[in-house]
This record gives C-alpha cells, structure tokens and sequence, in this order.
C-alpha cells in the first residue's frame, strides 16, 4: 500500500511512532528503512554524529539542504535550543508534503520552515525572508553535484560567518569529490573527515565537517 517509498514512510510513523514524540518518529523510520525497506534517511550512525555537531554548535539558526522525508530535519530540530530556527529546503514537492506531516506527527513543525524549490533560487532569498544574517550551522544532504555551487552560493550571499559549521552527508558515497577537494583545499575552510557506514547498509561512506574562517 502507499503508492510511493515516502508516503509508505510516512503511514509506517503514523502507525508506529507516539504522537509529539519526536525519538519515536525517529527510531519508527529507522526501524521500517532497516527492515521493510531502504530509503536515503541519514540513518542513526551518521545521526548520532549529526547530533554531536549540533549539540556542540548550540546553533541559533540553522539551513538543511535537502529534507527528504525529514528524518535529519527532526535529528536537527529536537536538539535545538528554544528560539533556535531550522530552514529546510527540498526540491521535490511530494517529499516535502511528505516531510511536513512526518514533522507535524513528531510535534516538530513549529521550529522548522521548510521551503519548496531548487536549493541555487531559494538561497539568495533567505536572510530577506527570515530577516537573519548568518547561519551558524548548515546540513548538506541533497544532490551531489550541488554540494559545491551551493557552498559557494553560500559565501557570496554572505551567509556564513567566522565559525559557521558546514556538514555534508554522502562525501564518500555516492561521492562529492568537487566539494571535497574545494573545502580541503581552501584557506576559507578547517575540513575534517568522519569515517562512517551509510544508512543501513554495510557500505563505507562518509560526513566532511567543515568550520568557515572567512
Ligand atoms: O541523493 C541523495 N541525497 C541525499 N542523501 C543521499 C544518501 O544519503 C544516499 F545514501 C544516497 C545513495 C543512493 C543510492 C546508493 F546506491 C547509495 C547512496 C543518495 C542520497
Ligand atoms: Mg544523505
């Protein structure tokens, strides 16, 4: 039943997660991808490293790139501090319709804005639409071949400041050697590399945290 993997994602939560619980949604998705069938969710191992950096960050704002079903949107969300924002955006618009329901099943729609649309248009829009300046952490988690553009698109809008911490989801698998080779390489970033194992599979992948020094 379901007509699509998302919308089976979201009638499993609905079904097994308590309602306003946000680590039951969490461990519901983990629990359906890990045994019913696989889905592009972080995952819990890379999650509990997405969580260290958002608890080490204690981020007032905070820019997702790439919702999906918004499994890291709430890793994010329910970690942040009261008065903290979340800004997601998510190209596909049945992911987000999904990802806004998973979210208001987790009770965690009220810090999360999530935006519909190509991640190049929306970003030039964010600090008018929001009236904020800088981000203090951003979760790279989309396309591939966007990691790259996006992160300059970042720094030209001015939207990262001394200390904004970068994460990027899939450096190793599928792969963003462009971003890789950009953030290791240039003196605007301290790039550090976490070994991990992608969501649910036995499969070497990897997150790059990278801190802007401006
Ligand atoms: O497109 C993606 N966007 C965001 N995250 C992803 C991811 O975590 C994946 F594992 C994968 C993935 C898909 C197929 C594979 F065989 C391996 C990884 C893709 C994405
Ligand atoms: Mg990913």
């Amino acid at each position: 039943s379901g007509q699509s993997r998302p919308m089976r994602i979201l009638q499993f939560v609905q079904s097994a997660a308590a309602p306003g619980d946000a680590n039951s949604a969490i461990c519901a998705v983990d629990s359906y991808c890990a045994n019913v069938e696989w889905a592009m969710n972080v995952g819990d191992k890379k999650g509990q490293i997405l969580d260290a950096v958002v608890l080490a960050v204690r981020p007032r704002w905070v820019l997702e790139l790439g919702t999906y079903c918004g499994y890291s949107t709430m890793r994010i969300a329910r970690l942040l501090p009261p008065g903290a924002r979340l800004v997601t955006l998510e190209m596909n618009q049945h992911y987000a319709q999904v990802a806004k329901q998973i979210l208001g099943h987790a009770g965690l729609d009220t810090q999360v804005d999530l935006l519909v649309g190509a991640s190049s248009a929306l970003i030039p829009q964010l600090k008018k639409k929001f009236e904020m300046e800088t981000f203090d952490l951003i979760f790279i988690d989309h396309w591939k071949a966007s990691y790259l553009p996006d992160a300059r698109l970042l720094e030209e809008c001015g939207l990262l400041a001394p200390g904004t911490v970068l994460l990027a989801d899939n450096v190793t698998c599928p792969g963003a050697p462009d971003y890789l080779q950009y953030v290791r390489n240039s003196p605007r970033y301290r790039s550090e590399y976490f070994p991990c194992q992608l969501e649910y599979l036995q499969v070497e992948d990897g997150m790059e945290k990278s801190v802007f020094l401006g």
